[in-house]
């Protein structure tokens, strides 16, 4: 581990932008920006809402700014609401409150209008939606309050087809048809990718990227850059560190080092949300020899107007203010369908397995092996985000540093992003057997630790470092056993990959323990009983060993294992406390205690057979 930690520190690099020196507005290039939702529930409207507004709300010519939002979820609620924006206050600060939440309350309104489960069932089966909002387009009341006709961005909203029959791969898929819409569209040379709850914290953002981007001192692989993710709903004790602190926000130490490090070597990979990618980046050309593909037919699919926008440049300026054409809607929707990609490149399988391992391990959080994954070797030509694996970031940024793309890591002091970190230990368990791949079972439960004196010097305290330990352990024993099982079947054949959104919709109730600083056990069996039975089984060794040593006297090879017994029961002490000691409704239920126990007992008659027979 020490030797992979090496590179990270031979050139870190911090780096400061100067917005100011910026070419003049109309020389700025265009971009595009990608939202996407999946889930009407878990990804509540209103959240969905708010995180397009503040994108087309970014500091940025209005007439270089294109905002795409792709709807996998509900589909005609979201559109409603967003036909219907009523957008005057992005302009209009001083009574922006007001108007805020007479649009919250429009959105809320709205939302009602179709049952959810409707909504849910169509989501599954439909034909693809497209549709251009533009000032034109927007309610007559709004066009009242709004006298002045501020210009505002265009705003496509993107609902692609969906058949049972077809498999949509996710949120690369989503991306893959965003790529293909806008490039017939604005066809802007840059893409800011968002989450659906990640709003633009701050309206800079976009400026700050494109220094890089227009700077002739740049080298011409910059392929992204790369924004924090950080997020808005962190509570003081943060019990199952959901900030995911080692990655972004431990200060000036070790982890700290990682994203700098790596940006001074090939630069960090992508985390799925909230960098600035250059399209050209995601057409799958090789810069190493500039090779473009011949059969571009086979490779992009055959839709003649995505051909020709390979070859075109910038086309947001043509694009303002005008109502879609019949045809150019028409292809849009072609390209949008199920079956365009049949027999193309888009999302290509070209892996190898050492690319799967790879990647595993990354997710495992063992960062160390970044500056690595720069030698894996794909296959041929692939376009688009990839789709073998739900975690098409990774994948993705292994096979575009392969054909010689580079990027950068942009960390200014006001967070420019902010999105909604799972703080409920189902949803934190829910997301860990998507992100937490198979090999965590196996590598991160053998993996030891990490120091407590690195986790000091990196800016924790000892309670942060607790937090750490126990989420660790509590995903390594529930949810990355779960993702494993889930990960072979699917490879297996037996059952189909499987994405379940985390959820943004952060109710009260979901909350409270959070906020408490207590574990939440509201989950379910699945997760708590592989919990719940381990720390039985340390438990009944402690309390087994002590006695042993109190009758035999052995105090001298017992000493160890005590110790080490008596640090897990230490460790996982909200798991005793729900077990035993809480009688609110976040304690483990009394049904849960009896499986487990159930379930330990035999572990430790295994043992006795084992050790004593
Ligand atoms: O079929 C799908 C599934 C998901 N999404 C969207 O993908 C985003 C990420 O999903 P989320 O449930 O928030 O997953 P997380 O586990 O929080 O996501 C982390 O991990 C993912 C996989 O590595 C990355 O894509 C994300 O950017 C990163 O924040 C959300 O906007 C979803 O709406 C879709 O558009 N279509
Ligand atoms: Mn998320």
């Amino acid at each position: 581990m020490w030797v992979l930690k090496e590179p990270f520190f031979w050139f870190p690099v911090t780096r400061s932008v100067c917005p100011e020196r910026l070419p003049k507005d109309p020389d700025l290039p265009g971009i595009d920006v990608f939202v996407c939702t999946a889930d009407l529930e878990k990804e509540p409207t209103f959240g969905v809402m708010n995180t397009v507004i503040s994108a087309m709300a970014l500091d940025y010519p209005v007439e270089k700014l294109s905002v795409y939002l792709s709807d996998d979820g509900g589909a005609s609620a979201t559109l409603m609401v967003e036909e219907n924006q009523n957008m005057d206050f992005i302009e209009d600060r001083r009574s922006i409150k007001e108007k805020y939440e007479a649009f919250k309350q429009r959105v809320q309104r709205k939302c009602r209008v179709e049952p959810e489960n409707v909504a849910k069932r169509n989501a599954k089966n439909h034909p693809a939606l497209i549709q251009v909002i533009n000032a034109n387009s927007i309610e007559d009341d709004v066009a009242i309050s709004n006298p002045e006709h501020v210009e505002m961005p265009h705003l496509v909203y993107v609902a692609r087809e969906k058949r049972l029959s077809h498999r949509h791969n996710f949120k690369a898929g989503a991306i893959n048809v965003l790529l293909r819409v806008s490039s017939i569209m604005s066809n802007s040379p840059y893409i800011l990718v968002l989450d659906c709850d990640m709003y633009c914290n701050d309206s800079t953002s976009a400026r700050q990227a494109m220094c890089f981007y227009v700077d002739p001192r740049t080298p011409s692989s910059l392929g992204w850059v790369q924004y924090p993710q950080k997020f808005h709903n962190i509570s003081e004790t943060d019990i199952y560190d959901s900030q995911i602190r080692t990655i972004w926000t431990a200060p000036n130490h070790m982890f700290q080092v990682y994203w700098p490090g790596i940006d001074g070597l090939q630069g960090p990979i992508i985390s799925g949300t909230n960098f600035y990618i250059r399209r050209e980046a995601l057409y799958g050309f090789d810069i190493h020899d500039g090779s473009v593909p011949k059969d571009m037919g086979g490779c992009f699919g055959s839709s003649n107007e995505f051909l020709k926008s390979l070859n075109q440049n910038d086309k947001s300026d043509a694009m303002k203010g005008r109502e879609p054409s019949p045809a150019l809607l028409k292809e849009a929707h072609f390209l949008a369908s199920c079956t365009y990609e049949k027999g193309t490149k888009w999302g290509d399988k070209a892996s190898a397995i050492s690319t799967h391992l790879i990647t595993q391990l990354y997710l495992v959080k063992n960062l160390e092996i970044m500056p690595f994954l720069d030698w894996i070797r794909l296959g041929p030509l692939q376009v688009g985000f990839r789709y073998d694996s739900v975690a098409e970031d990774v994948m993705t940024s292994i096979q575009l540093q392969n054909l010689g793309w580079r990027s950068f890591y942009l960390n200014p002091t006001r967070p420019q992003f902010l999105g909604t970190a799972p703080t409920d230990l189902n949803e934190l368990l829910v997301q860990g057997t998507s992100i937490i791949p198979p090999l965590c079972f196996f590598y991160g439960i053998a993996l030891y630790p990490k120091g407590i004196y690195e986790h000091y010097i990196s800016g924790g305290s000892i309670r942060t470092w607790m937090n750490e330990q126990r989420v660790w352990m509590i995903k390594g024993a529930s949810c990355a056993m779960v993702g494993a099982l889930d990960c072979v079947m699917a490879k297996l054949g037996l059952k189909e990959a499987s994405f379940i959104p985390t959820n943004k919709a952060g109710s009260e109730d979901k909350t409270k323990y959070y906020q408490m600083g207590k574990y939440d056990f509201r989950t379910s069996n699945m997760f708590l009983v592989p919990i719940v039975s381990m720390v039985s089984v340390n438990l009944a060794c402690l309390v087994g060993g002590i006695i042993r040593v109190i009758i035999a006297h052995n105090w001298e090879t017992s000493l160890a294992h005590a110790g080490l017994s008596f640090y897990a029961v230490v460790m996982s002490f909200p798991v005793i406390e729900g077990m035993f000691l809480r009688k609110d409704d976040g304690r483990v239920p009394l049904s849960t205690t009896i499986i487990s126990s159930a379930i330990a007992l035999v572990f430790l008659s295994i043992g006795y057979f084992i050790f004593l027979h």
